[in-house]
């Protein structure tokens, strides 16, 4: 080793030499997946714009990765870089772009919206939830990222979501849940009607609670989780093919409706709702 504490120049040009093996390899990689996309562009046979999304593979996917993921770099990266190529894979099957609500924290909003679709997408500010669902209807091809903290004046603006052929919720940000993960902002992505009919783990609703200032905990303890109010409007998620009836009538609701499906997230080494997601132990097999 040299004073600097720097290798000598043939350890340094040997390790180098390692990485350009490794980066000309995931590059390799790359094109072969593109070839293989390819393939399932004409398997999928999609006829409409927007139409490529599968969520319930994505998540599957996404797993995989939490589940291999090992060493040094975070998950969060590796998420990140995944998010970057399903999104333009996505994108060179049917095209699509991307808006997201400005109207609160913006500058965080849009950075939940590059790291889950990259920059190959079009992104678009809006100005409220109710402009960025309204956006997703009249394209029938984009995705809209909405926070989920907003103001009361906001309304129940998932109220728009989930009726027949337009706008749905279709995942919730983050799905990787880790101490101080960067662009960690709860978001519900919407999405135009899906091709995709899988279903996902977790059910949105729509619903009216009998009375102002019902608990949390009441929701809960009936098998839901509130994600989003506005005075006595909720949006509410529940496991998926649990009867939404039986759930609305425990906790006292009123005037339910479907808004869509969510995948259930991974929580690495940090608390969260276990209906939203299965905790893992950072570095365990699961
Ligand atoms: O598996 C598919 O159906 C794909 O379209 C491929 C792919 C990917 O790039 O891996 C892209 C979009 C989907 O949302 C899921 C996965």
């Amino acid at each position: 080793m040299a004073a600097s504490g720097e290798a000598d120049a043939d350890t340094l040009a040997a390790l180098r030499a390692t990485i350009d093996r490794l980066d000309a390899e995931m590059h390799h990689r790359l094109i072969e997946r593109s070839s293989a996309i390819g393939a399932l562009i004409k398997a999928k046979g999609i006829v409409r714009p927007g139409a490529a999304f599968r969520p319930a593979r994505e998540a599957d996917m996404l797993r995989r990765l939490v589940a291999r993921h090992e060493g040094a770099l975070p998950i969060a990266t590796v998420e990140h870089i995944w998010r970057e190529i399903i999104a333009t894979f996505t994108r060179v099957q049917a095209g699509y772009d991307v808006a997201f609500d400005a109207s609160v924290d913006a500058e965080a909003l849009r950075d939940v919206a590059r790291f889950l679709f990259g920059f190959s997408v079009t992104l678009t500010a809006r100005g409220g939830p109710a402009a960025t669902i309204a956006h997703i209807r009249e394209s029938g091809t984009d995705l809209g990222v909405i926070g989920l903290a907003q103001p009361e004046e906001a309304g129940a603006w998932w109220r728009a979501l989930g009726r027949p052929g337009g706008p749905r919720a279709m995942a919730l940000h983050p799905f990787i849940k880790i101490p101080g993960r960067p662009v960690d902002v709860p978001a519900l992505i919407v999405s135009p009607d899906l091709t995709d009919a899988t279903p996902l783990e977790i059910a949105l609703f729509a619903a009216t609670a009998h009375h102002d200032g019902v608990p949390d905990e009441t929701i809960a303890a009936a098998g839901g989780t509130v994600l989003a109010r506005a005075a006595r409007e909720l949006l509410v998620a529940i496991p998926a093919g649990t009867r939404l009836s039986a759930v609305a009538a425990r906790a006292g609701l009123d005037d339910v409706a479907p808004v869509g499906g969510v995948a259930r997230g991974v929580a690495l080494g940090v608390a969260a709702d276990p209906l939203l997601y299965e905790t893992l132990v950072p570095g365990a097999r699961p």
